[in-house]
């Protein structure tokens, strides 16, 4: 909602993008407008909600970041961290039957999920192959999924398939766009923005009728949903893992992990580890299992 005050005018809005030192906000009204962070403020990224107020001599303002939910940080080229999307919903974790599935990079999605307090959702697209090209070791994969409690659907974009499901289950969320390359990203991307959301922004100059060309990394959806996507969010990889970490990333471990012998066991070779134990007594399924243990092993 926007006041106004004087010549001032002052709202609350979402982050766009960023362009340089600029910013564009989507304002309640469905407005957008340009801004420049106050300086202190330099870490803004697309998905924050911010405070904004206009400049009778400039451009508007961003004065304040509302308190994040989470953030996705990258490190820039020279080390240093780089928030790249904030108040994250939904990791939409996509694979295809082909090319062939990695399930070891779900699971490690799935990883970057928990840390962010985000749902994770897998995703399997190209179902027009599976007939041709689906392993019984996938769709087991995808049952032990399901059984600790991710949802996995099943779309074609081709013929729509599941794209209404799909669309369903971001409403209302802040949803990201993860998979590798060629699973089909961008086709999915396409079936579920509106037409207008995927024109880029165009902004025009104060007074000498230039325009500034940016496209958008975040898009509004039907339903009060978000989509963030832009080619650092869809490379992203949680770093920084430990064996704490990576354990957590395994929520089916959780029922166990206070009963191992050791408070600080890896569920590895340690004697008397109740991980181990589920896995031997079929609790846990033993691929997701030998894939932690991969995972451990390279941390
Ligand atoms: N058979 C089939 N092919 C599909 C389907 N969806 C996408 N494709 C094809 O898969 C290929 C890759 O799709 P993209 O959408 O470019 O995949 P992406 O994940 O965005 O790929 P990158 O841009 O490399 O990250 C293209 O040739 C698409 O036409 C589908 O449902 N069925
Ligand atoms: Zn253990």
């Amino acid at each position: 909602m926007s006041t106004e005050t004087h010549d001032v005018t002052k709202g609350t809005g979402r982050v766009i993008t960023r362009f340089g030192a600029e910013l564009l906000v989507r304002c309640d009204d469905k407005s957008t407008i340009r801004c420049a962070p106050k300086r202190k403020l330099e870490n803004i990224a697309c998905g924050d909600w911010v405070d904004w107020q206009s400049n009778p001599t400039g451009i508007a303002r961003v004065d304040k970041i509302h308190k994040r939910k989470n953030a996705i940080t990258r490190l820039t080229y020279r080390g240093k961290p780089r928030t790249i999307a904030a108040n994250v919903d939904q990791l939409l974790i996509v694979s295809a039957w082909l090319p062939e599935p990695f399930w070891d990079l779900v699971d490690r999605y799935i990883i970057a999920a928990e840390q962010l307090g985000a749902e994770a959702t897998i995703v399997i697209n190209k179902q027009d192959l599976a007939e041709q090209y689906a392993k019984q070791e996938g769709w087991r994969a995808l049952a032990d999924y399901e059984k600790i409690g991710y949802k996995v659907l099943h779309v074609n974009t081709k013929d729509s398939t599941g794209i209404d499901a799909l669309k369903e289950t971001m409403s209302g969320k802040t949803n990201i766009l993860l998979g590798r390359s060629g699973v089909g990203k961008s086709s999915i991307a396409n079936k579920i923005m509106p037409e207008a959301a995927i024109l880029t922004a165009e902004i025009s100059e104060s007074g000498e009728g230039r325009h500034t060309t940016t496209t958008a990394d975040l898009y509004d959806l039907a339903d009060d949903g978000y989509l963030i996507d832009s080619p650092g969010v869809r490379d992203y990889m949680p770093d920084n893992l430990d064996p704490i970490k990576l354990a957590n990333g395994y929520i089916e471990f959780q029922p166990y992990l206070n009963s191992c012998r050791f408070s600080n066991c890896t569920h590895n070779h340690e004697p008397q580890c109740s991980v181990r134990q589920a896995v031997e007594e079929g609790e846990i399924s033993t691929s997701r299992y030998e894939r932690y243990l991969d995972a451990l092993n390279n941390l």
